[in-house]
């Protein structure tokens, strides 16, 4: 029973890094991902774009939706105002421990709520379990065919607002095809194309981001 790929990047983390440091446990876990084992994070390139994401639109509230071992949820938690909150959905309940590991370490326990469970079942209970009016940042980084159905039930449920940020990796590798249409061609959203490439590889990839403007094409939704 050897280890997992999450236990081993913890190991790393616990060995590279420095408690309460969140930017020494991106570096860490990047020099991992890059010299011993590729892992399914966004990565530093595609993080710099994220970084300036969140530099500029300053979210207090941010879902995540796709939690892995927390390498984006520490790097965009670390960057948020003070009163700012982070949620962020995980079904695996393996990864999900790592992930809480990797953000007590860090020291960012306080920002980030971590719910083990799946997005189609959570988002729906998000405005009543935790007080959330509507989120000012989505990041989706689950599995790419729950992108465009877990987009829709958002708006369902009044949590996005206009001016509200979906940014969503993986959309040329592995590819969201029937996400990246609605975005790019309902009257809901401004979206834009940020080029870059798939985490520690020089295949092509980048992250979309679209600004969600409102459901007036149908307002009683
Ligand atoms: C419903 N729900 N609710 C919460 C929730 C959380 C999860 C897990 O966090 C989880 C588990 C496994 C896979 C993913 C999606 N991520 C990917 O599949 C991915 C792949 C690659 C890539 C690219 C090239 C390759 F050759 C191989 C993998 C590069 C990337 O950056 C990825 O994000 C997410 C799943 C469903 C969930
Ligand atoms: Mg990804």
């Amino acid at each position: 029973t050897g280890s997992t790929r999450p236990q081993r990047i913890l190991r790393a983390v616990q060995k590279n890094s420095t408690r309460g440091s969140p930017c020494s446990v991106v570096n860490a876990i990047d020099d991992y991902c890059k010299h011993k084992e590729w892992a399914m994070n966004v990565g530093d390139e595609k993080g710099i774009i994220v970084d300036d994401v969140v530099l500029e639109l300053k979210p207090i509230t941010v879902l995540e939706l796709g939690t892995y071992c927390a390498y984006s949820t520490v790097r965009i938690a670390n960057l948020l105002p003070p009163e700012a909150k982070l949620i962020t959905l995980e079904f695996n309940a393996e990864s999900a421990a790592i992930a809480r590991e990797i953000i007590t370490w860090a020291g960012l326990e306080e920002k980030i709520q971590l719910i083990i469970g799946a997005s189609g079942d959570w988002i729906p209970r998000l405005k009543e379990e935790f007080g959330i009016e509507t989120f000012d940042l989505v990041f989706l980084d689950h599995w790419k065919d729950r992108y465009l159905p877990d987009t829709k039930l958002l708006e369902k449920c009044g949590l996005l607002k206009p001016g509200a940020v979906l940014l969503a990796d993986n959309v040329i590798c592995p590819g969201t095809p029937d996400y990246l249409d609605y975005v790019r061609n309902s009257p809901r959203y401004k979206s834009k194309f940020y080029r870059s490439h798939l985490e520690y590889t020089q295949e092509e990839d980048g992250l979309e981001h679209s600004v969600f403007l409102g459901l007036y094409d149908n307002p009683n939704l």
